[in-house]
């Protein structure tokens, strides 16, 4: 069953924006990418997801189930890690991650075992006494990622977790939603607008634009389909293109550098044979010939920019 399904899903603020036009995307087990611009719409979905705002036309389900008739059984599967800064100063962290437990229906003494082992696995074990008002903001982002986890949920809303870190912050929370998807075997659907970032952490993207999908494919798929050859001569490389195109092979030149695509792994040899003899027959200086994964990043420009 997918984690979150919509159709045709539209939400029209009283403001008059829509911030979803018509979205309709089925979001797969995993740890899943929600990619898009500021203003894109992901907080929006993730929103409509828990039931916290109702659609204004369309569909939205999560793990089978309607928000917002069964809001109640949506928040006890799901963990929601919001993306700006929403903790109470003056509470000590442990205290607050075991309300939020009770809040979700766990018993006191449950709530407090699960909290101090909610707060170990995100790397606040010591500082769990403290006042949240004295942790820096990757301890606070810990904090966050810690309620929305504390209650075993089957699947965790992440909106924009690296928020307001620096690089090294960045780095060590993607680690750590990683593992939680391993790990644990918990769903994340992870909200950014920074591809680049989250790409590396994914089984799964879905790209939305102007509330709108542009794009929703497994991270295999896209890279494995669309794998290049990079070979570079020190000359003539239109003729060598011109060689290889008139065998059926699929080749872009920029300057001295050709790529050529490999549509399958399967056909890998046959590719490298082609060129090899095409640079021997034409007597060219191969300088090297090299394999290039497209960046994920790539694909998804070529396709905003269709
Ligand atoms: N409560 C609201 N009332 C009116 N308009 C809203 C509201 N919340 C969001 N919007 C608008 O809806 C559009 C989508 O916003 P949304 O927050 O869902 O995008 P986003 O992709 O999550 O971007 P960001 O990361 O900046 O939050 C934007 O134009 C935003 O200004």
């Amino acid at each position: 069953m997918p984690l979150i399904e919509t159709t045709a899903l539209q939400k029209r603020y009283d403001n008059k924006v829509t911030a979803l036009a018509d979205l309709t995307v089925a979001i797969e087990p995993g740890v899943v990418g929600l990619v898009g611009v500021n203003g894109a719409g992901k907080s929006t979905l993730i929103k409509l997801a828990l039931g916290l705002l109702e659609p204004t036309g369309g569909r939205i389900r999560v793990l089978g189930l309607d928000p917002v008739a069964d809001g109640d059984r949506v928040r006890a599967r799901v963990g929601y890690m919001p993306e700006h800064d929403c903790l109470p100063p003056d509470m000590i962290a442990a205290e607050f991650v075991t309300h939020m437990a009770r809040v979700s229906g766990l018993p006191k003494a449950m709530a407090r075992e699960r909290a101090s082992e909610t707060l170990r696995h995100v790397g606040l074990y010591e500082e769990r006494y403290r006042r949240i008002g004295g942790y820096s903001t990757g301890m606070k982002q810990r904090v966050k990622l810690a309620q929305a986890l504390v209650h075993d949920p089957e699947l965790l809303l992440l909106d924009e977790p690296t928020n307001g870190l620096d690089p090294a912050g960045r780095r060590a929370m993607l680690d750590l939603v990683h593992r939680i998807g391993t790990d644990f075997g918990i769903s994340v659907v992870v909200c950014s607008h920074l591809l680049g970032e989250i790409e590396r952490i994914c089984t799964s993207l879905v790209a939305i634009d102007a509330g709108r999908l542009l794009r929703s494919a497994t991270l295999d798929s896209m890279t494995q389909a669309r794998d290049l050859l990079m070979v570079e001569v020190d000359e003539d490389a239109e003729a060598l293109a011109a060689a290889l195109v008139s065998q059926g092979l699929e080749v872009r030149t920029d300057n001295r550098v050709l790529y050529v695509r490999i549509e399958d792994s399967s056909t890998d040899g046959d590719v490298y044979d082609k060129i090899r003899d095409a640079v021997a027959d034409l007597d060219l200086p191969l300088h090297r010939i090299e394999r290039q994964r497209h960046q994920v990043a790539d694909l998804f420009r070529e396709v905003a920019n269709a």
